[in-house]
């Protein structure tokens, strides 16, 4: 059970300042709707049915990047989702923002301007250090409640996250309860049966560290995507490097070689490698070859091949647990599609407990039309997700356990 105080625990009639997670793709300069905003959309509306004042906050991109924008688009897909209005105030701490804060009424929810605006929110730091920028000592004086929802960014030391729980009584929103729950599973929960975890997407890097670091609590790996290519060329195949313009696998290559061998080594028998794998055929179709007949990588492989997803499915349909980081292919395209679509599908018809993570690779449910709701938890976070998966703390959650210890004695 996680040990910190949640929305339950709310006093009637707060003035609360809620931390969500809202950073999504742009397009053309908009924001793209996502699992982010429908999600934190049950929290604000259960603050706001229960007559709270609703002030929210958010970050977008990181400054000097393309996706650095204002949450005023932000506010207006909320306010869809959340079905009431969504106000929006373009400043973060400023006389604007404190006026807009002050004039909410009972019930009423109003969006400030994208945290990362305020030069306090970066870079990251103590919370002690982020709870005495002007930015916090500012806005907490207008709040009777901090709430964090914000699961997906607990992983970062920012003023907002990790800041205002330090000097307001502190709360975990439904999406941070939520995501905490589903994923520490893999460390917190016991299964009578396998667990299984499939491996794949493109960041090796991050996935080889869970495999590694989750060495005992899973019983078989099922790889694919990038990391799937590297252990191959660990176990002596021809393929895991990069070929014409790709930059996807030398360098995380050299980065990890001696960790995939000794987990290779060490896990041997649990680690399942792709026993073929697909390219784009010279006519544009979908093509395979059995990795035994690969003499020397000559094609980007973009996915892995049928007879895997045969080898997999069985694995997964009787395990009593499944976890998922990273697509097995780019299942963006459809002919790339098999190897992602095929496990997850395994995963939504077997009676398993299951967690999906990454944002890309969720994706793939609703674009291949499986529900959501065959998987026990699709998570919102990445960078976080990954986090729980290797047991390292979370920033912004352990200030929200230290809340509820003050607030206890
Ligand atoms: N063999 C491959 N070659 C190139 N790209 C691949 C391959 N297999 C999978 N991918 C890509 O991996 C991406 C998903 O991987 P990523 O590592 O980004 O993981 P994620 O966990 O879904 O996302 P995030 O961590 O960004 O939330 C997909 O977009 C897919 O196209
Ligand atoms: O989108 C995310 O994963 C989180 O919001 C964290 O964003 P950041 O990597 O820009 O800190």
């Amino acid at each position: 059970m996680p040990a910190f105080d949640t929305i339950d625990d709310l006093l009637a009639d707060s003035r609360v300042l809620v931390r969500l997670d809202l950073n999504s793709p742009i397009e053309d300069g908009s924001p793209q709707d996502n699992r982010r905003f429908e999600r934190h959309a049950e929290t604000v509306r259960e603050l706001a049915d229960a007559g709270h004042r609703v002030v929210l906050m958010a970050h977008q991109g990181r400054p000097g990047r393309d996706d650095f924008t204002s949450l005023a688009g932000h506010a207006a897909i909320l306010a869809d989702h959340v079905d009431r209005d969504v106000a929006f105030v373009a400043d973060t701490d400023g006389e604007e923002a404190l006026e807009a804060i002050d004039a909410l009424g009972a019930g009423e929810v109003l969006l400030l301007e994208n945290t990362r605006m305020c030069e306090d929110e970066l870079p990251e730091a103590e919370p002690e250090e982020k709870a005495e920028t002007e930015f916090v000592r500012t806005l907490a004086p207008h709040f009777d409640a901090y709430v964090n929802d914000a699961y997906s960014a607990a992983h970062r030391k920012h003023a907002s996250l990790v800041g205002f729980p330090l000097v307001l009584p502190a709360y975990a929103g439904r999406v941070m309860e939520t995501e905490y729950e589903a994923n520490t599973a893999i460390a917190t929960r016991e299964f009578d049966g396998p667990v299984t975890m499939v491996v794949g997407g493109t960041k090796a890097t991050d996935v080889i560290g869970v495999m590694d670091a989750l060495d005992d609590r899973v019983d078989r790996f099922l790889l694919g995507g990038v990391a799937g290519e590297l252990f191959l060329r660990a176990a002596g195949h021809p393929v895991g490097s990069d070929v014409g313009g790709m930059d996807l696998f030398d360098e995380q290559w050299e980065r990890n070689r001696e960790l995939i061998e000794s987990v290779l080594d060490e896990r041997g028998d649990a680690i399942h490698l792709a026993s073929d794998l697909a390219y784009e055929g010279p006519d544009g179709e979908r093509a395979e070859v059995a990795v035994d007949d690969i003499a020397e990588k000559t094609e980007g492989y973009l996915d892995v091949g049928s007879a895997t997803v045969a080898d997999y499915e069985p694995l997964i349909r009787e395990s009593d647990a499944v976890f998922v980081k990273g697509a097995l292919g780019v299942f963006e395209d459809e002919r790339f599609a098999d190897g992602t679509v095929g496990a997850l599908a395994a995963i939504a018809e077997t009676d398993c407990f299951s967690v999906v993570g990454g944002g890309d690779t969720s994706r793939a449910i609703e674009m291949y039309g499986l529900s959501e709701d065959d998987f026990s938890h699709v998570s919102i976070a990445g960078g976080a997700y990954i986090r729980a998966l290797t047991g390292e703390p979370l920033p912004a959650v352990e200030v929200l356990e230290a809340a509820a210890r003050r607030a206890e004695d």
